[in-house]
């Protein structure tokens, strides 16, 4: 007689957490591509990315969440939102928190929004590599009394330190379903997406102590020309006419300079020769603007 087959288990996984705690870092580890863009500057992921991870007889489909916090405009309304969207849609939570910093008012927001949440959530203590076993154990303690969390996992996303157990207690979790994505595709993060997160990157980078949070991308235009180019026309957002002289800089130096960087590292994604066109918009209020917060990806069109 043939042996049953085993059961093959999926699910999607949400990825929440403050700002900086290694989300992005984790998903690159676990995945081991570059699909959301690591910086060293808080809240540059703002899309909902999704990677699939395939283990044996099973498949791990990740959502990573906006950093979150009390939303304070209509930006940090929607990314809410979005999160509290993909909060519902999933069978486990990863709850990131980083060993270094110490527990907040923005991890206690955040529990509060996981408290009627009925699936099992996964509480994940990255950046040990920088305290102490005993810290370690203080930390585990602490939060232990927070929350009744299914599993607590120490780990280093950085020096890919514990990653096999992060795994396979997310394994252990998976409900029984279906193989959603083909083995071979690891992010359906649509490469408009992916542009304009680098570009963003780019620029926050020369720019960051002038204008922090003030930069909006967005792709126009991502198409493939008859002579094997990819043609990608962005435009930057910023609030003030000041904003807009700074992100271009001294005869376009900085706007110029960004766009090589941002350009070579699409070209090594995609691997195809690029032609990025980017222009400078300012918008007062492009944050509280409804129809451009839904073109970036933020809202869903209706
Ligand atoms: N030492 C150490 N640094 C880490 C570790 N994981 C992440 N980092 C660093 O922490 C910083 C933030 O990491 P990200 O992965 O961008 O954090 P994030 O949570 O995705 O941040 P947002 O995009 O703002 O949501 C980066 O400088 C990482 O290199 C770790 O395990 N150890």
């Amino acid at each position: 007689m043939a042996e049953k087959a085993e059961a093959f288990h999926s699910g999607f996984i949400a990825l929440v957490g403050r700002p900086n705690v290694g989300k992005s870092t984790l998903m690159n580890a676990v995945l081991g591509e570059k699909i959301s863009i690591v910086s060293r500057h808080a809240q540059t992921t703002r899309n909902k990315i999704t990677g699939v991870w395939n283990g044996e007889n099973c498949q791990a489909v990740f959502l990573d969440t906006p950093g979150m916090h009390k939303p304070r405009s209509k930006l940090g309304e929607a990314i809410r939102q979005a999160t509290m969207d993909a909060l519902s849609e999933v069978d486990i939570i990863v709850f990131i928190c980083s060993c270094v910093d110490p527990m907040g008012a923005g991890d206690r927001y955040i529990l509060s929004l996981l408290k009627d949440k009925k699936v099992p959530v996964i509480l994940v203590l990255n950046k040990i590599d920088l305290i102490t076993r005993e810290e370690l154990m203080k930390k585990v303690v602490q939060y232990s009394k927070m929350y009744d969390f299914s599993d607590i996992v120490p780990v280093s996303a950085q020096q890919a330190e514990n990653l096999d157990t992060f795994l396979s207690v997310v394994q252990k979790y998976l409900p029984e379903g279906p193989k959603y994505f083909p083995d071979d595709m690891v992010t359906d993060q649509p490469e408009r997406n992916i542009v304009q997160e680098i570009v963003r990157e780019k620029l926050i980078t020369r720019t960051r102590d002038e204008i922090p949070h003030a930069i909006g991308v967005f792709t126009e235009e991502f198409s493939e020309r008859e002579n094997g180019k990819v043609y990608i026309r962005c435009t930057i957002y910023v609030e003030r006419e000041s904003q807009k002289r700074i992100v271009i800089g001294k005869n376009g130096s900085v706007l110029k300079e960004a766009g090589k960087e941002a350009r070579e590292e699409i070209q090594r994604l995609i691997g195809a020769p690029v032609f990025l066109d980017l222009w400078v918009k300012v918008s007062r209020d492009w944050k509280n603007k409804d129809y451009i917060l839904r073109e970036l990806g933020y809202k869903e069109h209706k």
